[in-house]
């Protein structure tokens, strides 16, 4: 199943971020991202070392939103970066060739761009609308992910406003999986939360298979 989730701290209703991501985890979600914006280093290392050793008993991986020194501190499987972030030769040079690394594109050239480099997934970004993240490109829509899916080499994550209602039809239009913040950090209940997507993703793919 390819299920991400993407945390942030300040759409848990409260809640340790540490349960949200047990929950997610027994829900069926298969990587995490720490995604953290506005906290200090030291706070980021700490709380990335909390993550780390919870998910190692789960086997589940985990990868750095943007800070690579932070993936190297603390052991994570891999960076998620964006077109802003360091680029991915670097990234790729100081992490080595088993670390996972994402890349965000927003377009369908930049997907094309993408199939130079030997990335473990691009993050399709924004799907959809979403009030999780501020500045955000137009969004690629249905149409987007299957031009994407049409040139480009990588496994495709859709990120974006995405949550059980729309995620079929996201996997159907060419998205081999979802990353999910809102839809699971601030769910009533996010282990039922990632179960449902995880249907949905499964679904999908069935429908696609008999097809
Ligand atoms: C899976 C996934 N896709 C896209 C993004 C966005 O990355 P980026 O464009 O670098 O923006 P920030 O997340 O750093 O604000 C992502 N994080 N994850
Ligand atoms: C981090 C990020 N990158 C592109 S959209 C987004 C936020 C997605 O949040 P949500 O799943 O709540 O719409
Ligand atoms: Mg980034």
């Amino acid at each position: 199943m390819n299920l991400h989730l993407v945390t942030d701290r300040s759409l848990t209703l409260g809640r340790p971020l540490l349960d949200i991501i047990r929950a997610a985890v027994a829900g069926g979600t298969s990587l995490v991202q720490l995604r953290e914006k506005d906290c200090s280093t030291r706070e980021f290392v700490e709380l990335g070392q909390a993550v780390a050793s919870l998910l190692q008993g789960y086997k589940i991986p985990l990868i750095i939103n943007d800070r690579v020194d932070v993936a190297l501190a603390i052991g994570a499987q891999g960076v998620h970066i964006g077109q802003s972030d360091m680029p991915y030769p670097q990234a790729r040079a100081i992490l080595g060739s088993q670390a996972i690394i994402g890349l965000s594109v927003e377009t369908p050239e930049q997907a094309l761009a993408a199939n130079l480099f030997d990335v473990d997934y691009l993050g399709l970004s924004p799907v959809f609308a979403t009030t999780t993240k501020m500045d955000l490109p137009p969004q690629l829509g249905l149409q987007g992910v299957q031009e994407i899916r049409a040139v480009s080499r990588h496994q495709l994550i859709a990120i974006g406003g995405i949550n059980s209602d729309n995620a079929e039809n996201v996997i159907t239009a060419g998205a081999h999986g979802l990353a999910v913040v809102s839809a699971i950090c601030a769910a009533s209940d996010p282990k039922n939360a990632a179960m449902e997507l995880c249907k949905k993703i499964a679904v999908a793919k069935a429908k696609a298979v008999a097809a």
